[in-house]
């Protein structure tokens, strides 16, 4: 093991080999569930350095865990407890590689932040239209290992939708380079989208050609109270018809999920808080390529043919960013509020968006009836079919000792009914180490059995990533 890590020390510098100090930022998860120990932390500045180590590392057969902000939700990227697994960082790798303006694309590297990507996009006067709450400190290599998805799907589609090329290093140590940025190339098999979402697990990302659009006139934000989760799906229909492509986010909140964010957080302004007609809100934004008068007009013709049609009892639209910004908080702080609140179980469950009203009614009955006391955080990306179906303990006894006990029987409660209703157990955050155990019990058989064997061709070793995804044959 000395040897590996000397050989690492000459490969990318002594001070970007950490071994000993604190190394908690890299060893434990989001949620602060699950803590690792690493070997070592591994550094690389360039993509020669990142093929250099997994070359020295399947070398040695030691096994490697790629990581980027390290926000992920599903303990994906964060090393297991044995201390063998070298854990490579990609956050030094963040140069921004070409804009190509009349292809409308950008070249980063996987270490660059979600957020920085972003504003030089802005800079450059175009739209990168990925959207999430962790955007200050994701980064896109992760974004794309995981093919995460965000607050602006339903216009613009997953991080997947907004890649046209990748830089991996394979597990062997070698580089591909996918670099392009063409939007059609019919010439085999798409080795693009086998890595994207592949968690790290099939190679290391190390750059990306990315989509750019237009920047839009004007985007407006509404907040409307809703009578039924009924009525926030017909709110949906009404608002896809009238917005069209206009529609860049529609995303729902229970006023349970909202009053944890009046709890916690109580400089901040919750619209309908706790308004007993409006068991939902819903967030939309409508982004216009005219103007802003031409974006009010149409969201005012909307929400008033949407009272008529009584799928909204009340609505605010934000008069400037600020007010814009403030609602957007709201929404995006409703994971912090129930961190704040203590211990808890996620769902990132995705439905067809037709059956979620029913979805809903079934299991939250069930949890009822079964679980005393469970309390429902119900809330995410309607637009997308996709809800985050999450459960706080109950308000009395202690949380800990509920999941200890519990945990098990939810997931299961809720994740047949997810199936039942022909939904997905991971929308958009993925399996990590979290769901592995449960992917085979909700997963087509023939699907893990090729999932199993695409692992085992790009990776015979078992040394990117190991335990993640799918169980190695
Ligand atoms: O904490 C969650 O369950 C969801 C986090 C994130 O995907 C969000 O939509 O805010
Ligand atoms: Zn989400």
């Amino acid at each position: 093991m000395n040897d590996l890590i000397d050989t690492l020390r000459r490969l990318v510098g002594p001070a970007h080999v950490l071994t000993d100090g604190d190394l908690t930022a890299w060893e434990q998860d989001w949620r602060k569930r699950s803590r690792g120990k690493a070997l070592a932390v591994v550094r690389p500045a360039s993509t020669a350095e990142v093929a250099a180590v997994v070359k020295a590392c399947a070398a040695a057969g030691t096994s490697i865990v790629p990581q980027g902000g390290n926000t992920g939700l599903a303990v994906g990227s964060i090393p297991d407890d044995s201390g063998t697994q070298i854990v490579l960082s990609l956050a030094r790798m963040s140069a921004v590689r070409a804009i190509d303006e009349a292809n409308l694309t950008l070249t980063v590297e996987a270490g660059c932040v979600l957020q920085t990507l972003q504003e030089t996009a802005e800079k450059a006067g175009f739209l990168f239209p990925l959207s999430l709450a962790a955007e200050g400190s994701c980064t896109i290599g992760g974004n794309l290992g995981t093919n995460a998805g965000g607050t602006q799907v339903l216009r613009y589609g997953n991080t997947r939708e907004l890649c046209l090329g990748l830089e991996v290093v394979t597990p062997q140590g070698e580089v591909w380079d996918g670099l392009s940025g063409l939007r059609k190339d019919n010439t085999g098999y798409d080795l693009r989208d086998l890595f994207i979402g592949s968690e790290g697990t099939l190679g290391v990302i190390t750059a990306a050609t990315l989509k750019l659009y237009p920047q839009p006139a004007a985007t407006l934000t509404a907040w409307a109270a809703v009578p039924s989760l009924a009525q926030a799906v017909a709110l949906l229909g009404l608002a896809q018809r009238q917005l069209g492509a206009g529609l860049t986010g529609f995303e729902v909140m229970g006023q349970f999920a909202l009053s944890l964010v009046g709890k916690h957080f109580s400089q901040l302004r919750v619209p309908f808080l706790g308004q007993a007609d409006a068991p939902y809100c819903v967030l939309l934004e409508n982004s216009d390529s005219e103007s802003e008068q031409h974006a009010r007009e149409r969201f005012e013709a909307l929400l008033e043919s949407a009272f008529e049609a009584g799928h909204v009892i009340d609505a605010v639209v934000a008069e400037n960013l600020t007010q814009a910004h403030q609602l957007w908080h709201v929404r995006e702080s409703i994971p912090l509020a129930q961190a704040e609140e203590g211990l808890n179980i996620k769902h990132d469950i995705s439905i067809p968006v037709s059956r979620i009203p029913a979805f809903c009614a079934e299991t939250d009955a069930l949890l009822a009836r079964e679980i005393p006391g469970v309390r429902l955080v119900n809330f995410g990306h309607l637009g997308d079919g996709n809800l985050h179906y999450n459960v706080q303990a109950p308000a009395s006894g202690d949380a800990r000792t509920f999941l200890r006990e519990q945990e098990d029987r939810v997931n299961t409660l809720v994740y047949d009914q997810v199936r039942a209703f022909n939904g997905s157990i991971s929308a958009e955050h993925g399996i990590g180490s979290l769901k592995l155990d449960k992917l085979p019990a909700y997963k087509s058989p023939v699907a893990l059995q090729l999932m199993r064997a695409i692992k085992q061709a790009l990776d015979p070793q078992n040394l990117m990533n190991p335990g993640r995804v799918v169980q190695a044959p």
